[in-house]
């Protein structure tokens, strides 16, 4: 399947339980063949945008659109959702299961069955075809879920932190189908706490705090506004030589390693040296924030905001 155009849209919703603001002007767009993570704090309203996104819950204010046009009950059918508190039929069999929602999406009952043939194999599934999902562990309850949000063939997946409870077997057959999806020009969002899962396979990032987006964009795009930093590593010295630095600070102690930061205009060569004067230097290279410290440092600037 191809869909060159496809396009999710989050336009400026809000919504709020009584007194809790639970998102304020939340907005994003995710597009074909992009897969998007969506991290914040607990709490913080991924949950409701997903919700608001697939129609089960009503904004008060704000638009989803899919491809141009607010989302309907039709469009809605043709997306693939893992919903964050799972929601299958816990009697039902495994493949029973995955071809009666292929037919509640409108697929034919043959087609469905094969469908849902397809993705146990796919999801490595097919031992447990015939056993009710109630008696699956975790995870493989988790794969079958992963399964039901595929078996219709949808245009759009939004899934609600996919990965949390997968063995490391299970993340990579997720990671895989997720990006064949994507390849495919199906747009892909989820959600997840697991940031170097989300830096590896997301082509960009959303960081959602208090129910707002507070910085989106490739990991490479987040990293871009930050200042320059550096890892060092000398030999028995200690860090004190930094103090005398004009601009340099260190923000990051693991072992006998620190990571400086260098305020504008510090040329890193004038580190290097001072950090040579200091001892003997086993390691001195660019440091590239991770998606993690890049999420606390935007989570912290904008408590202390
Ligand atoms: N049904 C509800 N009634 C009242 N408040 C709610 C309800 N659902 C969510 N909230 C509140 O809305 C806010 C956003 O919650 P949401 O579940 O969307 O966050 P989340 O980012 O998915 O969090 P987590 O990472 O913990 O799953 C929170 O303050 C939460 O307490």
């Amino acid at each position: 399947m191809s869909v060159p155009e496809a396009l999710l849209e989050i336009d400026r919703i809000s919504k709020r339980y009584g007194d809790v603001v639970a998102l304020r002007d939340m907005s994003f767009e995710v597009r074909a063949g992009e897969m998007f993570g969506f991290v914040g704090s607990n709490g913080a309203g991924k949950t409701t945008t997903m919700r608001i996104a697939l129609g089960v819950l009503a904004a008060d204010s704000g638009e989803v659109r899919w491809n141009g046009a607010p989302i309907t009950f039709e469009t809605r059918r043709r997306i693939g959702y893992m919903p964050e508190e799972r929601g299958l039929y816990p009697k039902m069999k495994v493949a029973e299961q995955l071809a009666y929602l292929a037919e509640l999406h409108g697929s034919g009952s043959a087609a469905a069955r094969r469908a849902a043939d397809v993705w146990i194999e796919r999801l490595g599934l097919t031992e447990k075809r015939d056993e009710e999902v109630q008696k699956l562990s975790l995870g493989n309850q988790q794969r079958v879920q992963l399964a039901a949000a595929l078996v219709h063939d949808p245009e759009v997946l939004v899934l609600d932190e996919p990965f949390s409870g997968l063995d490391p077997v299970a993340v990579d057959v997720m990671s895989q189908v997720l990006r064949e999806k994507c390849d495919q020009g199906v747009p892909v969002v989820f959600s997840s706490h697991q940031l170097d899962l989300v830096e590896r396979l997301c082509d960009r990032v959303g960081i959602v705090r208090s129910g707002q987006m507070v910085a989106s964009g490739s990991v490479a795009e987040l990293r871009s506004g930050t200042t320059e930093r550096v890892m060092v590593d000398v030999d028995g010295a200690g860090y004190g030589w930094v103090d005398e630095l004009t601009g340099v600070r260190v923000v990051e102690r693991q072992g006998s390693r620190a990571v400086l930061e260098l305020g504008d205009g510090v040329d890193d060569q004038v580190v290097l040296r001072a950090a040579s004067a200091a001892g003997r230097v086993r390691e001195f290279a660019p440091h590239r924030p991770s998606l993690s410290e890049l999420f606390r440092n935007v989570v912290t600037e904008e408590a202390a905001a």
